[in-house]
């Protein structure tokens, strides 16, 4: 009997048991069955490797990835925020590729995508680890599902386990300036006292290399690994936003403490518990912000704003209202927070706030 084959079996037999206390156990070992034969289906084989399922299209302003242990209710949440349906069950891995989805908030279409749980192991590749962490890095966002009835170990381990294949969450880039020359050894030099690192030991790490001619200069106080996700240069720096579904299975007391820690959300999605907050706080996470045109004599366009980063300038909004209207650009008048007075005039590189208004006057 094949894989599927056997999980269909065991998926028919439990649509046949009933539901009472005599049949509790019996339940129980037909789902870790489940989970078990569908754990076998994620063991990569040559073909799967390759990551059939997992290549889906970058859309949107912007690209979330779900990642999580299995059954925390990722597939849960993307059924409930986008229009698109993932099986949600109580068994593991009932996720098997990347389910995208559309979250429309503020006019923004952000992308999510549903994928399935990883366990302890996944960098190394352990089921569909691999190309789950793929996906990650391509994502402009994680949000780590956690179940709040479970012990925070999870958190720890899929930290680590991103952390083996060069993700960095929620940290900034090392401001280390690095260039490797052809000739002249190694330049050392800081623009600040350093108290984890020396000449020696950044010399004894890029020989490690086999860096024998570089420019190395700290601009912070840094460390010897983050020398070293310097040299890699293949690190990816992410946001990352810890969402503890299930918040309806446990204390006040609990939802209180886990909620205080740092970059997290509580949430139950069954309960469509405190989903707005999630929504604003991906917004914010995300960097996004709109910014509403307006031709002279008419009021602004609210119905149609541009999505936008934060930090961009006025050029930036001429290039994304038209290819050619930054050689054309005398100046621009701005309503909003941007600026002290309303409208205010400003020239290209003014930078602009979520829900600015903007009027640009042409030469
Ligand atoms: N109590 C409670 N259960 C929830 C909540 N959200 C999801 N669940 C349940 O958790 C189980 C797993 O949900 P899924 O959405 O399949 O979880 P998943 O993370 O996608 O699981 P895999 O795809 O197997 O990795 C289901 O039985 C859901 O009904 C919640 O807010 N509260
Ligand atoms: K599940
Ligand atoms: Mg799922």
């Amino acid at each position: 009997m094949g894989i599927l084959e056997k999980i269909s079996e065991v998926e028919k037999e439990i649509s046949r048991t009933q539901k009472n206390k005599a049949t509790e156990y019996h339940l129980g070992l037909l789902k870790a069955k489940l989970a078990k034969y569908r754990s076998q289906l994620l063991e990569p084989s040559k073909k799967s490797e390759k990551g059939e399922g997992f290549d889906v299209l970058k859309s949107g302003d912007a690209r979330v990835a779900l990642i999580g242990f299995p059954s925390v209710g990722k597939s849960t949440l993307l059924s409930t925020l986008t229009k698109t349906e993932s099986e949600a069950a109580s068994y593991e891995f009932t996720t098997l590729t990347c389910i995208p989805g559309v979250i429309d908030y503020n006019g923004a279409n952000i992308q999510l995508l549903d994928l399935p749980g990883i366990i302890e192991g996944a960098a190394q590749g352990k089921g569909r680890g691999r190309q789950v962490i793929a996906v990650a890095r391509t994502a402009d966002l994680v949000l780590m599902m956690l179940d709040a009835t479970k012990k925070d170990v999870h958190r720890d381990l899929l930290e680590k386990e991103l952390e083996s294949v060069g993700i960095r969450l929620n940290k900034q880039k090392p401001n280390i300036y690095f260039k490797i020359k052809k000739g002249g050894g190694i330049s050392f030099n800081s623009t600040c006292p350093l108290t984890n690192i020396d000449e020696k030991l950044v010399q004894l790490i890029l020989h490690e290399y086999k860096i024998f001619n570089a420019e190395v200069l700290f601009r912070e106080d840094c460390n010897a690994d983050e020398l070293i996700d310097v040299i890699c240069a293949n690190r990816v720096y992410l946001p990352c936003l810890y969402v503890y579904n299930k918040i309806d299975q446990i204390t006040i007391e609990e939802v209180d403490r886990i909620a205080r820690t740092p970059n997290s959300i509580v949430v139950s999605c069954n309960m469509k518990l405190n989903l707005d907050y999630l929504l604003s706080t991906l917004w914010e996470y995300l960097s996004l912000i709109r910014v509403y045109t307006k031709k002279p004599g008419q009021p602004p366009d609210f119905s149609d704003g541009l999505i936008l980063r934060r930090g961009v300038t006025v050029e930036h909004v001429c290039h994304a209202i038209h290819r050619t209207l930054a050689e054309q650009f005398k100046y621009a008048l701005v309503w909003g927070t941007s600026t002290k007075y309303s409208p205010q005039r400003v020239g290209t590189s003014h930078t602009m706030h979520d829900e600015d208004v903007i009027q640009v006057v042409k030469k």
